[in-house]
């Protein structure tokens, strides 16, 4: 049994910028943290007390400069790493203000289909969801 799946679930907000021609933004994640250099959906913990949407509009100023104005609740994944217990709170936002920035180092990309490589374990099943989504 891994040494997370007895810690009690940290709630993450994930944050699936899109835009209209169905491009979605991916980062890269930072030297020092878990996964270093997999690629991601932005985004990062919600602190005590904190509502999850107000947790996606916080790590999106801090990571990117990126304003979220609206974003909808899409879907909710549980996994175990090793590291932790997560529950992610995925979120698409079609309307947002300003150029994504590489505030913290990490690289970022737009993708249409997902190119980038290796992905977070539990990021991966989303993408075919993701693409019924976006190419109907
Ligand atoms: N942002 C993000 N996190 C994900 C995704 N998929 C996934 O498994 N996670 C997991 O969710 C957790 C996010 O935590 P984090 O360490 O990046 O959060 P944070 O930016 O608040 O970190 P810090 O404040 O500890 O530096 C990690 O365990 C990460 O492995 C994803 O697509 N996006």
């Amino acid at each position: 049994m891994s040494e997370a799946t007895g810690k009690k679930p940290i709630d993450v907000a994930v944050g699936i910028l899109m835009k209209p021609n169905g491009d979605v933004l991916l980062g890269q994640r930072p030297a020092g943290k878990p996964y270093q250099g997999y690629w991601e959906f932005p985004g990062g913990k919600v602190e005590s007390g904190e509502a999850i949407l107000d947790a996606l509009k916080r790590e999106f100023v801090e990571e990117l400069g990126v304003h979220i104005l609206s974003a909808s609740a899409w879907c909710g994944v549980e996994h175990v790493y090793e590291h932790a217990h997560v529950r992610l709170h995925f979120f698409i936002s079609r309307e947002w203000q300003g150029e994504p920035q590489s505030l913290e180092g990490q690289a970022f990309a737009w993708q249409g289909a997902v190119g980038v490589s290796p992905l977070l374990p539990a990021t991966i099943p989303l993408l075919a969801c993701l693409d019924q989504l976006r190419y109907p």
